[in-house]
């Protein structure tokens, strides 16, 4: 699992190395693995550093001191190194530094930006705030347009640091370079495509000092967490989930869950819907069972468009007193307070008119808007989209599943999400763990394919996914 931390717990970190370390060690030992990633990078594009043209974009803070003391170490192996200081008097030691090793310092970009071979972004690091001057913008989409490699220092410029938002101009990067700990941007959309690869210099930071970091799944995680059954297990070790989604106008979403459920290992799944659906759905899987009886864990909501009893459903599901997943048109009809062992599975469209504030909102700070959306209702969110978070209410931690192809974007992706998660739920674990991996294993199976693809044919490939991963823990 990769951790990320926002600006105030990367600053609380860097302070208590600070108080072990004189600021110019830490900022050096960012400059040599930041010189030594560029290095990396130019011996791999052209064979190696000596010669190399080099342009450093500078800022007025650290991230350009940063840059500037790593142009030093190019410059020291022979490159050609320019800075260019673009918001201001540059950081004073680095830029002697630079100068001594032999680069230069100009007033304006190089006629001929195709003729460099890698430029820096050290304009803004944790210290900035989001958007770029409009010349600093131009620069760098012309770099970028001259398909000239960038490196962040830090953090791609421009971008917002603690929520991933991209409100005005930013830095692409193909590489970012980071410092001590992996930051809240390099992980959620849409920052995270602007980072390229992503390398995190250690720099002795104490993780500790921070307990609710972001918790990033790998697949190593959903191999270790996921429930697979074991040689003894029967159906109800793997749990049997209860369906109640779908209507007449939407029966497709009931299919679609129940294939969700049945594909992530559901030991059985009991299909509670309206008979429309439930005889098409018998047709496509015979394994479903239409009759109530023993039930682990519930599914209601997707599909059921203005189903008029949706408050009585919930209010029953509720005083059961099962885990349960409540997804799209279930959200409409939540109590005051839900049960904590309710998994509510919004889109960003979904969450705001559950906070009752606009889309924008949701989508430009998703972790805030799951976190409230947590707080307010007292049950577990999983806010689904570019980047798909779970959080628990009272808990300022969140998980982040594996991320996915953008294809998963599609209307019926969301139905069968909600059937594995509810399967996940039904096999014991928490409604955390079961929405995060429910996404992940949701964005494994999509990544297997080279394109689109329908999300019941997605789901048929999850067997092959969690095959891999149970063989990946032996
Ligand atoms: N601390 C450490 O030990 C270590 C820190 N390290 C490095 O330090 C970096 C943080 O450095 P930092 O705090 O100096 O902030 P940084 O991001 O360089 O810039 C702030 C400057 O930019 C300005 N400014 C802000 N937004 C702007 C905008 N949109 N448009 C225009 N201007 C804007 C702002 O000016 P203001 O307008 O606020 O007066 C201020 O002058 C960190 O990312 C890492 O690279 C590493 O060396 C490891 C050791
Ligand atoms: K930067």
């Amino acid at each position: 699992m990769k951790l990320a931390y926002r600006v105030d717990q990367v600053r609380a970190m860097e302070e208590a190395a600070l108080a072990a370390d004189p600021v110019p060690e830490l900022m050096q030992s960012a400059a040599a693995a930041l010189a030594a990633a560029v290095s990396d990078l130019l011996r791999r594009r052209r064979g190696s550093v000596y010669g190399a043209r080099v342009l450093i974009m500078v800022g007025r803070g650290n991230n350009g001191g940063d840059a500037l003391y790593a142009g030093a170490r190019l410059a020291d192996r022979g490159a050609a190194v320019t800075a260019l200081a673009l918001l201001g008097e540059p950081h004073p030691a680095g830029l002697a530094a630079l100068l001594a090793a032999g680069g230069r310092l100009v007033d304006a970009a190089p006629e001929e930006l195709a003729a460099l071979d890698v430029a820096l972004d050290g304009v803004l690091g944790i210290g900035g705030r989001p958007g770029l001057p409009d010349d600093v913008a131009q620069l760098a989409a012309a770099l970028d347009g001259a398909g000239v490699p960038l490196v962040a220092v830090d953090l791609p410029s421009g971008v917002d640091a603690d929520t991933g938002a991209v409100p005005a101009s930013a830095v692409r990067a193909d590489l970012t370079v980071t410092f001590g700990v992996a930051k809240a941007c390099q992980v959620i959309e849409p920052a995270r495509s602007r980072c390229g690869e992503l390398r995190v210099v250690d720099l002795g930071f104490d993780p500790a000092l921070a307990t609710d970091a972001l918790r990033c799944l790998e697949p190593s995680d959903l191999a270790t967490g996921w429930p697979f059954p074991g040689r003894s297990s029967d159906k109800y070790a793997r749990g049997v989930v209860g369906i109640d989604t779908g209507s007449p106008d939407y029966p497709g979403a009931a299919l679609l869950g129940t294939y969700g459920a049945v594909h992530a290992g559901a030991g059985m799944v009991r299909f509670l819907g309206p008979d429309e659906a439930g005889d098409r759905l018998l047709s496509l899987l015979p394994n479903v069972v239409r009759a109530d009886g023993r039930v682990q864990a519930r599914l209601v909501g997707s599909g059921w468009g203005d189903r008029p009893d949706g408050a009585e459903v919930l209010a029953r599901v509720a005083d059961e007193g099962l885990p349960a997943v409540v997804d799209a048109d279930g959200l409409r009809f939540l109590p005051e307070r839900c049960p904590s062992h309710w998994l509510l599975t919004p889109h960003a469209g979904e969450l705001a008119r559950l906070l009752d504030r606009p889309r924008a909102e949701v989508e430009a700070d998703p972790l805030a808007a799951a976190h409230e959306g947590a707080d307010r209702t007292g049950a577990t969110v999983l806010l689904k989209g570019a980047t798909q978070v779970v959080v628990e209410p009272g808990n300022a931690s969140a998980t982040i599943a594996v991320p996915g192809p953008a294809w998963t974007a599609q209307a019926g992706s969301g139905d069968v999400l909600a059937g594995v998660c509810a399967a996940l739920l039904a096999a014991g674990l928490s409604t955390s763990d079961a929405g995060a991996y429910g996404a992940s294993l949701q964005a494994l199976a999509a990544a297997e394919f080279p394109g689109p693809v329908p999300p019941q044919q997605l789901a048929t490939r999850f067997p092959t996914v969690l095959g891999r991963l149970e063989a990946a823990r032996r």
